[in-house]
């Protein structure tokens, strides 16, 4: 098509079109995955998986693995093996399982002896693994990160890990364009992790469900590539799966030198594409929010969802104020929770904890900005008493270079802990939590009921506000530090971060021998099993039975498993974790949660008649443990993206109806009435012959829910396009073939004598 007619594109457009192997009717289009990111929690039973079907790792140069949930983030000073140093059975177990595989199927792994370990979405955009124009997946919802760089970026759930580790693709329905502008100044004191918080609150934790975001605007040019790997993390937050920023000088400067970006000429061509990269002037966006910066404030969240924020100036809201009475009650609710009084001034509320860590505020600048806040309470200023704090770096690599800097020093000096890299308090998920009632101002990104420990409480702030609040044991207005500030600068030593990216490190666990007989088939050039894998999905035709109504609001994944419950290696065993703490009271009894009446014990429904449930983190726990307890369809009025299609991997039908019906069907399931899921006919039908609602669902995964079809079965019938797709990729982009582990790119210490290590 000649340039001139062809229709203005969005970046999204763009990335998508680029990587579009196969489109089906129904509009379900078979893309291309450049980069696949793994750990331990959400890829076991995606190996295993692979396992049982004899098949192997389609791109093992393009997947690139780490272990950063489950792993304790003391010093590894005397670390000999993740057998000894990881206590927790289930967590070293995980661990033990992720180096197994790596093994097994001959990946790129930083383990724990490798000083490049660390949380998955800081590690890939410091090798330069994650590139502009690139699509990039995880089995983790916070892969919206590295939409930063102009790629599209998202998280998937573990059997969309498997489909991605058979096939190098995923079967997707393009998303909608969401542009956020955000032109002005900002106030001082205000930084992204200010702006994105701010932005959740006006568009809400559901403003994003189904779109692709792409921030815009003059404060967002202005940010660092740091920064807006902060703004694009919380993407998911206000419920979009991916969000993204155009590349820029800003993104090249950063990638130049990086261990895997390309060099010499090949970077020339890989910089003349990504400058391609943006969107048309008249490209239409299917919604538009503009945000102005001079209305942001440094902010804070008062309650148990992202939505919840205000400006630290401002105080706990009061939810008399609000008509709608299943709003004010889960305000109430949240309130309770947190134990806050409504009218509290955010700035009298004290704190027992700070955690300045997790993939959106673990990188180099974050810890500077932390520094800054503490240099200038004075030279000899302490955490505030009573106040336990801690920062855990991002990776290995930032650990190192903030102690190059002499940040360690300003950090422990003033009492706060210095650990080691990983995802620590920002999850439940290994040793660093809060006690019950411990409240916490954390840089990380949920604040969802019992996030950071059972019963914990959590303020979501920047990192200088989450120093301001250790300095002075409660939630703190950081620009009261700023004055001082700029008479107390850091006197550091300053070090590029390259210098630290091709420092020599350990070599990566070799694959080594045979573990079992699948390894003979984890070379990347033998061809792709095409043969039919039988299906272990079960069909969904009718479902009758008992429905449990629910009536909550942003119903999170953590909510309906927590962490802690996450650490297995099965995909079953996980009834009793449903709805875990929700069915316990704080004693440990029962409660009289919906699920734990007798008359609900046997649900196969669930009816929620208010918005967002399954948001938050993509772990498919979460349907595994409803389908578990016997629950196979979830009705509600809209969906977290991941969660839903999460259901549809594991047989079960999600089915979104507007308010009034799912208010019609919460009504009927409050009765105890049975409720009947026809979706052969797409229609609920309901008791006492009042009339059968309709709904909607997409064709090709009806047909595959009907039918009890697998996915990757399906997709590896599709064996020769992805092939073609592999050919055309290595001549149009050939910076995206390999990466330079393989090669000699990058020097590699000799085997060390000792397996202590020195950071
Ligand atoms: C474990 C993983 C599935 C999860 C996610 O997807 O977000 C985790 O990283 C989290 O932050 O809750
Ligand atoms: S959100 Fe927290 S738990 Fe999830 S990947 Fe990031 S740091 Fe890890």
């Amino acid at each position: 098509m000649p340039a001139a007619t062809q229709k203005p594109r969005t970046l999204y457009d763009k990335i998508w079109d680029d990587h579009v192997i196969d489109v089906q009717e129904d509009g379900l289009a078979l893309i291309y995955i450049d980069r696949h990111l793994v750990h331990e929690v959400t890829s076991p039973q995606a190996f295993e998986g692979l396992r049982t079907a004899s098949r192997r790792v389609r791109r093992p140069d393009c997947t690139l693995v780490t272990v950063d949930h489950n792993i304790p983030t003391v010093s590894r000073k005397n670390f000999q093996s993740v057998e000894s140093f990881v206590a927790q059975p289930d967590s070293r177990a995980q661990c033990q399982a992720l180096e197994e595989n790596v093994k097994e199927f001959g990946l790129t792994y930083f383990g724990m002896t490798d000083r490049r370990q660390g949380i998955v979405h800081i590690i890939g955009p410091e090798q330069g693994f994650t590139l502009p124009g690139i699509t990039c997946v995880c089995g983790d919802s916070h892969t919206s990160t590295h939409g930063a760089f102009g790629s599209l970026a998202f998280g998937i759930g573990t059997s969309e890990v498997e489909h991605v580790l058979a096939t190098q693709t995923l079967l997707q329905k393009k998303g909608k364009n969401m542009r956020i502008t955000v032109e002005g100044t900002l106030p001082e004191g205000v930084t992204s992790k200010d702006v994105v918080l701010h932005i959740i609150g006006v568009i809400g934790t559901a403003g994003g469900t189904g779109c692709v975001v792409e921030y815009a605007g003059n404060v967002i040019r202005g940010f660092s590539m740091e920064a807006r790997m902060s703004m694009c993390n919380m993407s998911i937050e206000g419920g979009a799966r991916a969000g993204m920023i155009a590349p820029d000088e800003v993104t090249f400067e950063y990638l130049r030198g990086r261990p895997l970006a390309p060099k010499g000429e090949v970077w020339d061509r890989a910089e003349a594409y990504w400058r391609t990269l943006k969107t048309d002037a008249d490209a239409k966006f299917d919604i538009e929010v503009q945000i102005r910066a001079e209305d942001i404030l440094p902010t804070v969240t008062w309650g148990t969802s992202p939505q919840d924020v205000v400006s630290i100036t401002g105080s706990v809201p009061d939810p008399s104020s609000v008509q709608d009475e299943k709003k004010r009650e889960n305000i109430e609710r949240a309130l309770k929770y947190m134990g806050l009084t409504p009218g509290t001034p955010m700035q009298d509320i004290k704190i027992n904890k700070v955690f300045i860590g997790s993939c959106t505020n673990s990188r180099i600048e974050d810890l500077r900005s932390a520094a800054k806040i503490i240099l200038a309470a004075g030279p000899d200023a302490k955490v505030a008493p009573g106040v336990s704090a801690m920062i855990v770096p991002g990776s290995g690599l930032v650990k190192q270079h903030a102690e190059a800097e002499g940040l360690d020093v300003v950090f422990k000096r003033a009492g706060f802990d210095w650990r080691e890299a990983g995802c620590s308090m920002c999850l439940g998920m290994n040793p660093d939590k809060l006690e019950p009632e411990e409240r916490c101002a954390s840089t990380s990104n949920r604040n969802f009921e019992g996030r950071q420990g059972p019963r914990g409480r959590t303020h979501l702030v920047s990192p200088a506000m989450a120093a301001a609040a250790a300095m002075t044991g409660k939630l703190t207005d950081v620009r009261k530090f700023l004055g001082a500030a700029t008479d107390a600068q850091p006197k550091l030593k300053l070090t590029s971060a390259l210098d630290f990216l091709t420092d020599a490190v350990l070599p990566s666990p070799e694959p080594q021998g045979t573990v079992t007989s699948t390894s003979s088939v984890a070379a990347s050039d033998t061809p792709l099993p095409a043969a039919e894998a039988p299906s272990s999905v079960p069909p969904f035709r009718v479902l009758k039975g008992i429905a449990a109504p629910l009536h909550m609001e942003n119903v999170d994944t953590d909510m309906i498993i927590p962490a802690v419950f996450l650490k297995t290696l099965k995909r079953t065993g996980l009834a009793n974790a449903l709805f875990y703490a929700l069915r316990r009271t704080p004693s440990g009894e029962p409660s009289d949660f919906v699920l734990n009446r007798a008359s609900y014990t046997q649900s196969k429904i669930l009816v929620c008649d208010m918005p967002n449930f399954g948001c938050g983190s993509s772990r498919e726990h979460a349907p595994w443990a409803l389908k578990d307890f016997g629950i196979l369809c979830v009705i509600a009025p809209s969906f977290g993206d991941i969660f839903r299609n999460n259901c549809m991997q594991n047989g079960m039908l999600p089915i979104v109806l507007p308010d009034a019906d799912c208010r019609a069907l919460a009504e009927d399931a409050e009765a105890g009435h049975e409720l009947e899921v026809d979706l052969e006919k797409q229609e609920v039908r309901r008791p006492n012959g009042k009339p059968a609602i309709p709904f909607q669902v997409d064709q090709f995964r009806r047909h595959c829910l009907l039918n009890g079809l697998d996915d990757i079965a399906l997709t590896l019938q599709k064996v020769d396009r992805i092939e073609e797709f592999d050919k055309r990729r290595s001549e149009m982009w050939p910076w995206l073939d390999g990466f330079g582990y393989k090669g000699n790119k990058i020097p590699v210490a000799p085997e060390r004598k000792t397996k202590k290590m020195e950071w």
